[in-house]
């Protein structure tokens, strides 16, 4: 195999809830994770040593390559949604990927990857974790490593909180970082809107605020468990229900870091949205709508109320990372 092309999805937390900070700087979750269909794409080469010198693959000329370990190199191209924002070095979350999946095999990360971007840069839809689980799922084929589910998903938890959940893909309920997974029965598919912002949130800052504002309002913060109500919409396909119960205990720290995204947020729920939160650590906003007519409505209405950069139609839940 000389190359091998892995899309992923986005995805938006219908129910984020937030406990205590722990000692090691994360907090424990219920993270209901769901994946939604906005996509990147990965593709991995074969690339001998000789070969990953050079840089640029793309016709964006927006390329970087690192050496990945002492016998071995990556390199990375990036095109697509603010893909100018992302890095081509070795902090490159799909460049980490590879790299440690190589570790774990015992061979050299010889392997140019370039990464078409659709998901928002540090917008809260998880989109450098994705690239990560493509990489993974990508490199894997084309080194024909054959690892087992649970081994990807072991070094999927080492890179990140999310990047478990982007290989899992579906609805799913996230634990401990959010890396430990247990699946959501879910009937039918959702309809969603998501506004993109001009900038992004450091999702460490928003965890930061979130403790920050809890100490100043003195809240008691109890161990969070996952909705009854949340789960049974999701079991019936109750799009209202649901729409009724999103809910996202970082939102008030990524409304007082980005304050535009309250008018945002108003602006959707004034055209009809079923439910209106900010996904993850922001600064995108997520709307669910009552069918993909509505969503399309609701995209064109926010777009022309100036709250946003663009707004993106998808559906969910979606499949995690897959060799297309
Ligand atoms: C906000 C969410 O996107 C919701 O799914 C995730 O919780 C964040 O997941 P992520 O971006 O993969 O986060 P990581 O790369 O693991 O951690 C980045 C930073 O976020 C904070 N963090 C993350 C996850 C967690 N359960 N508690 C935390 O406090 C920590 O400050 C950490 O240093
Ligand atoms: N492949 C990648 N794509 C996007 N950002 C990346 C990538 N690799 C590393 N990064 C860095 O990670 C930061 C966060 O990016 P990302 O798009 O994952 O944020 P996010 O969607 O808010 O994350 P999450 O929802 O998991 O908290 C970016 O600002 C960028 O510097």
């Amino acid at each position: 195999m000389t190359s091998v092309t892995v899309r992923v999805p986005a995805k938006v937390n219908l129910q984020l809830s937030v406990g205590p900070r722990r000692d090691d700087g994360y907090h424990d979750l219920v993270n209901v994770f769901h994946a939604v269909s906005l996509f990147d794409e990965v593709t991995a080469w074969d690339a001998p040593r000789q070969d990953t010198a050079g840089p640029g693959v793309t016709a964006s000329g927006e390329a970087g390559s690192v050496d990945g370990s002492p016998d071995g190199s990556v390199s990375v191209a990036v095109e697509g949604e603010s893909a100018a924002r992302v890095p081509l070095d070795g902090g490159n979350l799909a460049v980490k990927a590879a790299v440690a999946l190589a570790a774990r095999a015992g061979r050299r990360p010889d392997v140019r990857l370039r990464i078409r971007k659709s998901i928002p840069v540090a917008g809260g839809m998880a989109g450098g974790s994705a690239d990560a689980a493509a990489a993974l799922v990508a490199c894997d084929a084309l080194w024909g490593l054959g690892s087992p589910r649970e081994e990807l998903m072991e070094i999927a938890a080492e890179l990140g909180s999310d990047v478990p959940f982007a290989l899992f893909g579906g609805t799913a309920v996230g634990t401990g970082r959010g890396e430990k997974l247990t699946r959501v029965p879910v009937a039918g598919r959702f309809h969603w809107v998501f506004a993109l912002a001009e900038g992004g949130l450091s999702t460490a800052e928003v965890y930061g605020e979130c403790d920050r504002l809890r100490e100043a309002t003195g809240e008691q913060v109890g161990w969070p468990s996952a909705s009854d109500d949340l789960m049974a919409a999701l079991a019936i396909g109750d799009a209202k229900a649901l729409g009724a119960v999103l809910s996202n205990d970082l939102q008030p720290a990524a409304l007082l870091l980005c304050r535009p995204l309250a008018r945002t947020l108003a602006a959707g729920r004034e055209h009809g949205a079923l439910g209106a939160l900010v996904s993850g650590s922001g600064p995108t906003c997520a709307f669910l709508a009552e069918s993909e007519d509505h969503a399309t409505t609701l995209a064109t209405a926010l777009e022309a109320a100036g709250v946003c950069r663009t707004a993106v139609t998808a559906s969910g839940p979606v499949p995690g990372a897959e060799i297309v």
